[in-house]
């Protein structure tokens, strides 16, 4: 299969890293500017009518994001469009489960959406991009050539893909870039989420009182965008259409994982958050206080701060008892903080407040999101606040389909 893939065709796709022209933001303002949690606004041009059905496809380095609006009233629709929607119904909505790996957020799911005029209601799906050859079997089992609208994708994989799903699935590839989606998609579903979005973690230096609490993200600008996936990009977000990417690393949700296996012997990341928070990664780290038996206070640092990531596995009694929980404590506690501070450094030079955390390395991972929530608030004083949305690594393949919908039916 990999002789099939294409790594090119990319050159077509311009970025618009905050140089969009001006009529598709004000477009989108527009249209973005309407509505706020459900009142009956439509999203987009309800004169024009796009064909269905409707899919946003974000293939990303570990997993491929499926988005999916399901019409209300499929009685509406001619009687080929109704067929297609009727078979998909009982395809995706008969299960929450396909496959050994792939899987339907239910919890996520976004109803009284209003799409070009539509009523109905957004789905989420997940499964590794490893499984791609698979899904593209299924795709030519199921004669997705059949899907007038073709598929709108971003992420890396839409470009990797293209050429083997356009050669044995005869599916055209809408791509999108994957930074644009993003931010895209994170505008539309904090508006028409019905429930709240975004939230942070009152009282992060408190671990008793510590809890999570929604925000308020209606004037949200500007504000970093530290999106965690198996990389990590960094965004500075100054309007609904402005931005640019600012910083990035390699050392992200990949990483974390990838170590975790190696270092554990785990093999899913639920496993590898499941033991994370069995362990204690003091017992990996070598802290202040082990240099210094207490505080460096000359330059504020606690003794219980970490000095020196796994720095106590230089030691080969140490090594020995090193559990399993307490390793992938230890990585995802490294890997967290790393990004962390990246995050603080680039609000710094930006001069912006609020970091908004995405990605699915903070899918069933409060350890990070609370570290976090720790570490922009101790570390500038209380003058950084983290920010999570609910929807975590879904906002790339929304926005690839809302960029399919502006391009094809301009308001
Ligand atoms: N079920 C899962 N399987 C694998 N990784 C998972 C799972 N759930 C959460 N993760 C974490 O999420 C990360 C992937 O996040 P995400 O889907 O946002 O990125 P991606 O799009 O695959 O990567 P990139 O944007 O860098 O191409 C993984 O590296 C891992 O840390
Ligand atoms: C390469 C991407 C953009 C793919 O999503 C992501 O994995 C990433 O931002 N990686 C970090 C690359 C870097 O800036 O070092």
């Amino acid at each position: 299969m990999d002789q099939t893939i294409s790594n090119g065709h990319s050159s077509d796709q311009s970025s618009s890293n905050g140089h969009e022209e001006n009529s598709q933001s004000e477009r989108e303002e527009s249209i973005l500017g309407k509505r706020r949690n459900g009142s009956p606004d439509s999203f987009c041009d309800p004169h024009v009518r796009p064909s269905m059905p409707l899919f946003g496809m974000d293939i990303g380095g570990t997993l491929t994001k499926l988005v999916y609006f399901e019409p209300d009233n499929i009685d509406d629709f001619d009687q080929a469009e109704q067929q297609t929607l009727r078979t998909i119904h009982r395809y995706l909505m008969g299960s929450t489960a396909y496959g050994t790996t792939g899987i339907r957020d239910v919890h996520l799911e976004m109803t009284n959406q209003n799409i070009c005029g539509r009523e109905g209601k957004i789905h989420f799906i997940r499964f590794p991009t490893s499984q791609m050859p698979a899904f593209i079997d299924l795709a030519k089992y199921r004669k997705f050539s059949g899907l007038a609208s073709g598929i709108c994708a971003t992420g890396g994989g839409a470009y990797m893909f293209e050429e083997v799903f356009e050669s044995e699935v005869h599916l055209q590839l809408h791509k999108y870039d994957e930074l644009d989606s993003l931010v895209k998609g994170i505008h539309y579903i904090d508006r028409y989420n019905l429930n709240s979005e975004c939230y942070y973690f009152c009282n992060p230096l408190d671990p008793n009182s510590c809890e999570k609490m929604p925000f308020d993200f209606q004037d949200p600008y500007p504000y970093l965008v530290v999106n965690i996936g198996s990389g990590v990009s960094i965004l500075s977000v100054r309007s609904k259409s402005q931005y640019s990417r600012v910083s990035g690393t390699s050392l992200g949700g990949g990483t974390f994982l990838g170590l975790c296996c190696l270092l554990t012997g785990c093999e899913t990341f639920e496993e590898a958050i499941e033991l994370a928070s069995k362990g204690d990664s003091e017992n990996i780290d070598k802290l202040v206080k082990d240099i210094y038996g207490g505080d460096y206070n000359k330059f504020g640092l606690k003794g219980d701060a970490v000095a020196s990531s796994f720095g106590q596995m230089m030691s080969k009694e140490k090594r020995k008892s090193a559990r399993k929980e307490d390793l992938a404590r230890a990585t995802l506690v490294t890997l967290t903080n790393n990004i962390g501070s990246i995050a603080r450094m680039c609000a710094k030079t930006e001069k912006i407040e609020r970091v908004v955390f995405v990605g699915n390395f903070l899918r069933v991972n409060t350890i990070s999101m609370k570290l976090l929530a720790f570490a922009m608030e101790y570390w500038s004083n209380g003058s950084l606040k983290a920010l999570f949305l609910e929807h975590e690594g879904y906002f790339g393949a929304m926005g690839c389909l809302l960029e399919y919908l502006h391009l094809n039916n301009p308001a």
